[in-house]
Formats: structure tokens, C-alpha cells, sequence
């Protein structure tokens, strides 16, 4: 073989000789001309080694570390100052990159350039394993496809149709906090604000985007939702040098082996999130493809995205694999920046006092105008025109950019157009500048925000103010969105979803600054804006150790360099408001942690006291007054809860069932009851005698030993029923739907049942009966009557359904009238009508039904409360009226008051009359549920 290969090398040499070329000659000149390529290519190459920058740290990897490692805007902050908008950055080996901060540059690159500056291949990379491959991860031809089938999705009047479900969501959010409180004895709790928010912020998107309820507001054992929390800290926070090595220097392909196959915990942690995503997007996307099939179909964006996926040309739909990216996108971009914004909005708010307290003013009167024409919430076009609260956001989103930097490569050699002419290295003067091809760039998001040029020379200071001044926002070219600001991005890329945050931020805030006043404590010193390629508020400190960690992993072996804690505080304004009322004199601090574990703890108080100056670029203030909150103690992790929470539970569980009809016993048994009730025949409202009582109670108590196994119907029961009233257009038509669906549907019920218990009493059988009513009855008149107030505007409809489900008959009352219904009674006829007596009939009537408080009962009469004070103070008006009003209000409260606020003594003193100790004694071997031993221990009656 060797014989054969010098025979022919031979036969190739004497060949060229036969042409008149001599071999050795020509190997010589091939090397001359490439070296002299070589050296042209180098001497004619488009460099930027002449512009300013600062030395790289280490040949390996140049500036990455400084810029990767430290907090957002830190390097942004510092490069800007020192070397202007653009600057030289080393990559590793001493490759050239640049970062811009520059208005002209960054508008060529975002706008002009359209597909010209695509994504760092190893970042979109990052979005592949976070999200899959849908917008964030695409670019050019595939990235306009999918962002056309998309954009539907998110236009101006679908994101303010989600308004209510916005409001709804801080409501259940402030309810939550309220009844935190409530629960405290002093009212002053501290609470993990990030993680309550990214909570909200995780149900507002599952019901906007997915029509689906992951009540992760209402269950925090939910593993989706505790997938998700943390993540991006866990996945991308403080790189080591290794990572960011790995990250820079690796072809994609290695980072694709290592995304599927590492045991680092932060891929461990991607890869698991993203397995729960892609099942429960899956679903998701079958059962609305299924739906909409059948014709049904609702406003939320994955019904949007998916009609508009199916009127595209085949060749341009979205693929499976690219729809199910879409949702895990959404999810993620959607839940994680909006939380963060609002985390920095409410911090920021708590550091500024005057701006809190001026904003709180703009909410009250305008919720006084809304109710003053007969409306019960804020709707877009109220939060629209609020100027004072888009300040607010404006502002925090300048100075607090949830997505601080975005990269590009340039497809092609160019030429950036400068604001402003760089002095080069070598001396001269430029006004353009020319770029290579593959040049990577990192656009400063955080930088152009504070751009002196655009922002003004106090544009390191927070100041709302500033959105009011007549520059404004109107200096320098056109680049963003909102406000022109680069939160957003611009462009082909700009974010999709900028109007539905922004509409979301605004309700949020807007509930939350209503009914609690924020404040920070001293605890700054640890705050961290952390680049997470989100910017995360953390605290740096602890690290939580293994069985701390709510998330654990099977493959989980390394407990990484965790970000704990950051905190904010908060306290409530009814402390100053309203002093001479004891129990609506709530104070407390709400922290927020974006750690793994929430800590709820009380009687901490924040202080003023130890007043540091940090010195930091973006702090016009010191952060000192944020507190150190000493308590490490973390509670145990929780066990794994299901993929889903139920959100409507409307069984009991046996435990519940068994403490309830042990109850209801006593209470009928009992003295109080049969002398309330008389001896037989005293009429209770709604004509309900003795007898009658008795015999609904029994079927009340059958009705509360419902098997679990009906959670799930009830729960699809109810959806059935809301998407049918979906389709109802006009008031008229959702009436005459009441009217044949649920009212209708009630006599059926009762007529069945009757049936039912004569035939069983009939032949003597032990049979289980049917239910005397649809086990959603009474969600359903709450949800009636919610949908003609607040969506159709006609309370007087909404107080209609109530009456008819009271007078409709005896069975009707009893399981239509419930808490829900009640809520809804007490707020329309505060809201719309403003008639306190007609409130006060309503808790009255509530009380004397055994109809139980909660905490929205208790946010009505804070509201009325809150009203009636504002109202005193902005108008002034007529006295009698007022001290009338003040005094049902006050009636009002004693109603609720009890169980607000003396529920702990008063069960206590139950427990102790009952199984017959001492105050004193402990009762640490009874059980809430031990009744068995009420009646062997104590005297087993109430009497
Ligand atoms: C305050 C909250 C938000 C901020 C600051 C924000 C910011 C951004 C930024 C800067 C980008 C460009 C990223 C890049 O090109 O690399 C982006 C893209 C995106 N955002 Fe947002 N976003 C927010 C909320 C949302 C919400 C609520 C949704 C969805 C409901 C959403 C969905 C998206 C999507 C799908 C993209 C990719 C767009 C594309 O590449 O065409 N974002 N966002």
C-alpha cells in the first residue's frame, strides 16, 4: 500500500515537472500568498481597539467576569461614566466587544438594523433550556413567523380586557395580607413580598394567557409554582468563572450535552422546570385545541394564539414543539419580570414616603369618582389616567430595569451612527462607527436608562417628578415603548407583552398602595441587585442549606451559592388614619424575601436608627433604613404538594366534615339556640321556622360529608357554567340563562331530592340521598351577581339574582345565600348604591343566619371605612349625615368584631367551658376535631 502511494506522489511530481512547474517552487509561493492575505486582512480588518475601555481583568476572560458577576448597572455605571456611551470591553483572549449605551447606536441596532443584530448564540442557548425554542430563543425569519402568529395575542384592547382578572388578583392578594394581619396580635407581621407577588403574578398570567387557575395565591405547596420561584436566581445567578467560561468559550453544541446530560444543580433545576412546564403546557394546549374545535372559546391568549395558528398558511404555522415554547415563554417572561418590577415599584415606594403618600391620594379620589358614577373598580381607562401612579411606574421601571442588558452579534460588517463623537485611542475624532462582522455587543439597558443626555443630570436619583417636567422623555431619538425607555426593548424584538404588564403593574399597585402603607427598615446592607438576566431584588447572606431548600431534586447533590433574603417593609395607614378604633389599628411590616423559604414573623417594628451610606451609583439615599432580620430560622420544607392546586375546593375534607357536624350539633343542642329560636315555631327572615331549620341543618350536615371524590366535578361543574356565561353578551341574554341555568336547575334539584327521600322513606332502605341543591349553587349566584356589577354595570341586576335566590324558596336560601353571595350583596350595595344601612341589614341578616365572615367581609367594611374617612377630609360634608354614617359603621363592626379580633380568647374560653379546665390549663392533648372527648371529658354541651 505504502509502495503504491510514493508511486503515485512520484507519478504527481513528474507530472508538474511535464507542465513546467517545479513542486518545491510552488508550495513556497502557496505560503507567500497566504501570509501576505493574511497580513492585508489584518491591515484592512474593521477594528475597535481604538476606543476607549477599560484593562481586561485576565487575558482568559477579559472584562466577562466584572460584567456577569457583579450587581445590574454596576460595570454599566462605572464604564459609562469613565469611558462615555460606547466602550471597548475585552472578551476572552483579548477578543474586542462592545458595550452601548449610546440613543443613536442603540436605535440603529434595535430599529434601523431590523434582523441585522441577531442574539449571542450561547444566550439564546440559555432560552432554549429555560423556555424551549419559542420568541425569546428564535431569530430572524423564524423569529418574525412566530412573532406574527403571536401578536394577536397582545394587542392594545386584549391586554385591558384583563384588567379584572388583574383586580381580582390583588384583591385575593390583599385580602391574604389582610387576614395575616388579623391574625397577629399586634396586626404586625413581616411577609416574603417576592414571593407573594410572583405568586399573583403566576395566577394573573395563568388565567389572562391559559384561562386556567394555578391558585398559587391560595396554595404555596403547589410544586409548579415552587419550580418556578427562584429559578432564574438558582439557574443564572452569580456565575462562577468556571460558567462563565464554559458559557463563552464552549461551541453550542457541548452546551447543548451539557444542558441534557450535567448534574450542576442550576441545570438539574432547568431541566426539571422545564419537564412540569412542558407537561402542563401540553395539556393546556390539547384541552383549548379541544375546546375551540367545539366551537367554545374564550379571550385569554392561548385561545388567541391558537385560532391565529390555524388561519395561518401551513408553511407559516407554528409547529407543536413551537407552541408549547410559546406557553413555557409567556409563563416565564411573563410571571418573572412583572413580579420583579413591581418588587422594585413597591420598594421604591417604600423609600419615598411623600411619593407613596401623594400616590395614595391620586387612588383614593380617583376610586371616589368611580363610585361617584356608579361603578365598583378601577377600569383600564381609570388606571389609564392616573398620572401621578404612571410616574411612579415610569420611574422605577428607568431606574429598576427587570431586563438590564440584551446582546447582539452583528450578521454582517456596519456602521453605528453616534449621538455624540468618540476621542479614539490613537487620537482622533470620530462620528461613526464601523463594525465587523460577529462583532458582540452588549446593549446597556440599565445605562441608557440613566443617561444624563435623555433622563437629565439628576437621572441616578429616583424622582417621579421628572415624568412631569417638559423634556421629559421627549430628548434624544425614538427607542422605547413606554415612556421612551428601553424596559422594554424596541424594535422587531421589543417585548410582546409590555401593555399587559404594564395594565397588570398598575392594578397591583394600585390595590395594594390602597390598603397598606409600605416602609423600609434597616436591613439594606444586603440588598443585591442580582443579575439573573432578570434583575432580581436578593439578599446576600445565609446560604440555605439542603433540607431548607422547599425544591429538592433526586439528582440534587451540590448545594450551590444560594441568594437569600432581600426585605421590604411595610405598615398599614389605618394605624395614623384612624387611632381611635383599636382593633383598625393595624401595624405591620411586610418584608419581602426573594429567598426559598417564606418567614412570617411578628412585633417587629422598623427602626430608624444606624443610618449607612452606601454609596452606590444608582442610590441617591443611603438604603440603611432596610431591616436586618436576624431570625435564621427557616421553617421545615413542606412536603411535595400536586402539580395543581384546587383552587375552588368546595368539599371538605373528613377532618373539616367531622368539626363541623360536631358543631352544628352543639349549636342546636344548645340553650342559646333553642331560646333564640323559640319553642317551635318563632319565623326566622326568609319565613324559615323551627322545624324547618332543623331538618335543613341535617341535610346541611349530609351535604358537608360529601365524598372528596367530588372535588374535581364540582370544580369542572363550575367552569362549565362560567364559560356558558362567557357567551352571553348582553345583560338581557345572561338573565334569561340565570334565569333557565341556574334557577331553573335549583326546583330540579329540590324536586329530585324530595322524590328521592319520600321513595327512601317509603321502603325503609338506607340510601344515599341526592344533594338538595347543585353542590355550586352558591358560586354560581356569587358569580352572577359579580358578572351584572362589575361587568355589565348593572348592580340593580345584580341585586335581583340575590333576592331570587332568597325568595325562590326555602332550600334556594339556605345554600344560594352563602358568604359569597352575601360579599357580593354587601359591596354592591356599598359600592353602587352607598347605602351603609342597607350593609348593615346585610351583616346583620348574615349574622342571624350563622352565615360566616371572611376576610372580603372584613375588606368591604375597611373600604366603607376608608371611604367615609376620605370622605370627610375631601369634602367636608354635612355632619349629621357623616356622624350617622360613622355610627351603623360602628354597629357594623361589633357585628364582625368578634370574630376578628377576640376569636383566640373566645376559644379559649369555649374550649375551657366545654371540656371543663381552667383557663390556665393547656389543652395540648385535646384536638380541634377530639369531640368525642367533649362529651366523655367536659360537660360535652354548650349550655
Ligand atoms: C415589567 C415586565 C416586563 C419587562 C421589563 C419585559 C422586558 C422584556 C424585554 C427587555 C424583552 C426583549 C428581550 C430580548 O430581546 O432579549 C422582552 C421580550 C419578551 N417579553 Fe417581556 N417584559 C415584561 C413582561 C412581559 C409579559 C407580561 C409578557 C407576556 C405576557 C412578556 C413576554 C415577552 C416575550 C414573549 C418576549 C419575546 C419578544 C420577542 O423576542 O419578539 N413580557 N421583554
Amino acid at each position: 500500500m505504502s509502495a503504491s502511494l510514493v508511486e503515485r506522489s512520484t507519478s504527481f511530481g513528474e507530472q508538474l515537472r511535464a507542465w513546467g512547474l517545479n513542486p518545491t517552487t510552488l508550495v513556497f509561493s502557496i505560503v507567500i500568498a497566504l501570509a501576505l492575505y493574511l497580513t492585508y486582512q489584518r491591515a484592512t480588518a474593521i477594528s475597535v481597539s481604538n476606543i476607549p475601555g477599560p484593562e481586561p481583568e485576565s487575558f482568559l476572560l477579559g472584562n466577562l467576569p466584572e460584567i456577569f458577576q457583579s450587581q445590574v448597572g454596576v460595570p454599566d455605571f462605572k464604564y459609562q461614566q469613565l469611558y462615555g456611551d460606547v466602550v471597548r470591553i475585552k472578551g476572552p483572549f483579548g477578543e474586542d466587544r462592545l458595550m452601548i449605551s449610546d440613543p443613536k447606536a442603540l436605535q440603529y441596532i434595535f430599529h434601523t438594523a431590523g434582523y441585522g443584530f441577531l442574539k449571542w448564540p450561547e444566550r439564546t442557548e440559555i432560552s432554549r433550556i429555560l423556555m424551549g425554542r419559542g420568541l425569546l430563543w428564535a431569530d430572524g425569519e423564524t423569529h418574525r413567523r412566530q412573532r406574527k402568529v403571536m401578536l394577536p395575542g397582545f394587542g392594545a384592547p386584549e391586554s385591558k380586557a384583563f384588567v379584572p382578572i388583574f383586580r381580582r388578583v390583588g384583591t385575593e392578594l390583599t385580602a391574604q395580607w389582610s387576614d395575616i394581619l388579623a391574625s397577629s396580635p399586634d396586626q404586625t407581621t413581616i411577609l416574603n413580598v417576592a414571593s407573594w407577588l410572583s405568586r399573583a403574578t403566576m395566577d394573573s398570567i395563568g388565567e389572562a394567557a391559559f384561562d386556567y387557575q394555578f391558585g398559587a395565591l391560595s396554595n404555596t405547596d403547589n410544586e409548579f409554582m415552587k419550580a418556578y420561584f427562584g429559578l432564574m436566581s438558582d439557574t443564572l445567578g452569580s456565575p462562577p468563572r468556571s460558567a462563565i467560561f464554559m458559557q463563552t468559550i464552549l461551541p453550542v453544541w457541548m452546551l447543548q450535552l451539557m444542558s441534557k446530560y450535567s448534574r450542576a444543580r442550576n441545570l438539574v433545576h432547568a431541566r426539571h422546570t422545564a419537564r412540569l412546564a412542558n407537561a402542563v403546557t401540553k395539556q393546556l394546549v390539547e384541552s383549548k385545541a379541544e375546546a375551540l374545535l367545539q366551537g367554545k372559546g374564550n379571550k385569554d391568549i392561548l385561545s388567541l394564539l391558537v385560532k391565529a395558528n390555524a388561519s395561518e398558511q401551513s408553511s407559516t404555522r407554528l409547529t407543536e414543539e413551537e407552541m408549547l415554547a410559546q406557553m413555557r415563554t409567556i409563563l416565564l417572561a411573563g410571571h418573572e419580570t412583572s413580579a420583579t418590577s413591581l418588587c422594585w415599584v413597591l420598594l421604591e415606594l417604600a423609600r419615598h414616603p411623600d411619593v407613596q403618600d401623594k400616590l395614595r391620594k391620586e387612588i383614593r379620589e380617583t376610586e371616589m369618582s368611580i363610585h361617584a358614577r356608579g361603578d365598583s373598580d378601577f377600569s383600564a381607562s381609570d388606571l389609564d389616567n392616573m398620572p401621578y401612579l404612571s410616574a411612579v411606574i415610569k420611574e422605577s421601571m428607568r431606574f429598576h430595569p427587570a431586563v438590564y442588558q440584551n446582546y447582539r452579534l452583528a450578521a454582517h460588517d456596519d456602521v453605528l451612527p453616534l449621538s455624540k463623537p468618540i476621542n479614539t485611542t490613537d487620537g482622533k475624532v470620530i462620528t461613526k462607527l464601523p463594525i465587523p462582522k460577529g462583532m458582540k455587543i452588549i446593549l446597556s439597558i440599565a445605562a441608557y436608562n440613566r443617561n444624563t443626555e435623555i433622563f437629565g443630570e439628576d437621572a441616578h436619583i429616583f424622582n417621579p417628578e421628572r415624568w412631569f417636567r417638559d423634556s421629559g422623555e421627549k430628548r434624544g431619538p425614538t427607542l422605547g415603548v413606554h415612556g421612551n425607555l428601553l424596559t422594554f426593548a424596541g424594535g422587531v424584538r421589543t417585548c410582546i407583552g409590555w401593555r399587559f404588564a404594564l395594565y397588570e403593574m398598575l392594578a397591583l399597585t394600585v390595590e395594594i398602595i390602597n390598603n397598606f402603607e409600605l416602609f423600609p427598615t434597616p436591613d439594606i446592607d444586603r440588598l443585591r441587585r442580582e443579575a439573573c438576566l432578570v434583575m432580581l431584588p436578593t439578599l446576600e447572606g445565609e446560604q440555605l442549606k439542603g433540607e431548607n431548600l422547599p425544591l429538592r431534586f433526586p439528582e440534587y447533590e451540590n448545594p450551590a451559592n444560594m441568594l437569600s433574603h432581600c426585605h421590604l417593609a411595610s405598615r398599614s395607614f389605618r394605624r395614623f388614619r384612624y387611632p381611635v378604633i383599636p382593633h383598625a389599628c393595624p401595624a405591620f411590616l411586610c418584608y419581602a424575601t426573594r429567598s426559598y423559604a417564606t418567614r412570617l414573623s411578628s412585633n417587629t417594628r422598623p427602626s430608624n436608627q444606624g443610618s449607612h451610606k452606601s454609596g452606590s451609583l444608582w442610590s441617591e439615599e443611603s438604603w440603611d433604613q432596610v431591616f436586618l432580620d436576624l431570625d435564621k430560622s427557616l421553617p421545615p420544607p413542606r412536603a411535595s404538594g400536586p402539580l395543581f392546586s384546587q383552587p375552588r375546593r368546595q368539599t371538605m375534607t373528613e377532618r373539616e366534615s367531622k368539626v363541623l357536624t360536631g358543631m352544628l350539633d352543639m349549636i342546636f343542642d344548645s340553650k342559646e339556640a333553642r331560646e333564640d329560636l323559640g319553642d317551635g315555631n318563632s319565623e326566622m327572615p326568609g319565613g324559615i321556622v323551627r322545624g324547618q331549620v332543623d331538618d335543613l341543618f341535617s341535610r346541611l350536615r349530609r351535604f358537608s360529608r360529601r365524598p372528596r371524590r367530588e372535588v374535581d366535578s364540582s370544580t369542572r361543574m363550575f367552569d362549565k357554567k362560567k364559560e356558558e356565561m362567557s357567551f352571553c353578551t348582553t345583560d338581557q341574554q345572561l338573565l334569561e340563562w340565570a334565569l333557565r341555568e341556574v334557577f331553573d336547575e335549583s326546583k330540579r334539584y329540590e324536586e329530585a331530592a324530595r322524590k328521592a327521600m319520600v321513595e327512601a322513606s317509603g321502603t325503609g332502605e338506607k340510601t344515599e340521598l341526592p344533594h338538595l341543591q347543585s353542590p355550586i349553587y352558591s358560586q354560581l349566584i356569587a358569580h352572577l351577581m359579580r358578572t351584572f356589577r362589575v361587568h355589565f354595570r348593572d348592580p340593580n341586576l345584580a341585586l335581583f339574582i340575590f333576592n331570587h335566590a332568597q325568595k325562590l324558596s326555602t332550600v334556594s336560601y339556605v345554600f344560594g345565600c352563602s358568604t359569597a353571595a352575601y360579599n357580593e350583596l354587601v359591596e354592591t350595595r356599598w359600592l353602587a348604591f352607598n347605602d351603609i344601612q342597607g350593609v348593615l341589614a346585610a351583616i346583620e341578616e348574615m349574622t342571624l343566619n350563622g352565615v360566616p365572615f371572611d376576610s372580603r367581609t372584613r375588606k368591604v367594611v375597611d373600604t366603607i371605612r376608608r371611604e367615609l374617612g376620605s370622605r370627610e377630609i375631601l369634602t367636608g360634608s354635612d355632619e349629621v349625615v357623616q356622624s350617622e354614617s360613622w355610627e351603623i359603621l360602628t354597629k357594623i363592626e361589633k357585628l364582625l368584631a368578634p370574630k376578628l379580633h377576640t376569636r383566640r380568647k373566645n376559644f379559649l374560653q369555649w374550649k375551657a367551658e366545654v371540656v371543663g379546665v381552667d383557663d390556665n390549663e393547656t389543652f395540648d392533648d385535646w384536638a380541634f376535631d377530639d369531640l368525642e372527648k367533649l362529651t366523655v371529658g367536659g360537660s360535652g354541651r354548650l349550655n
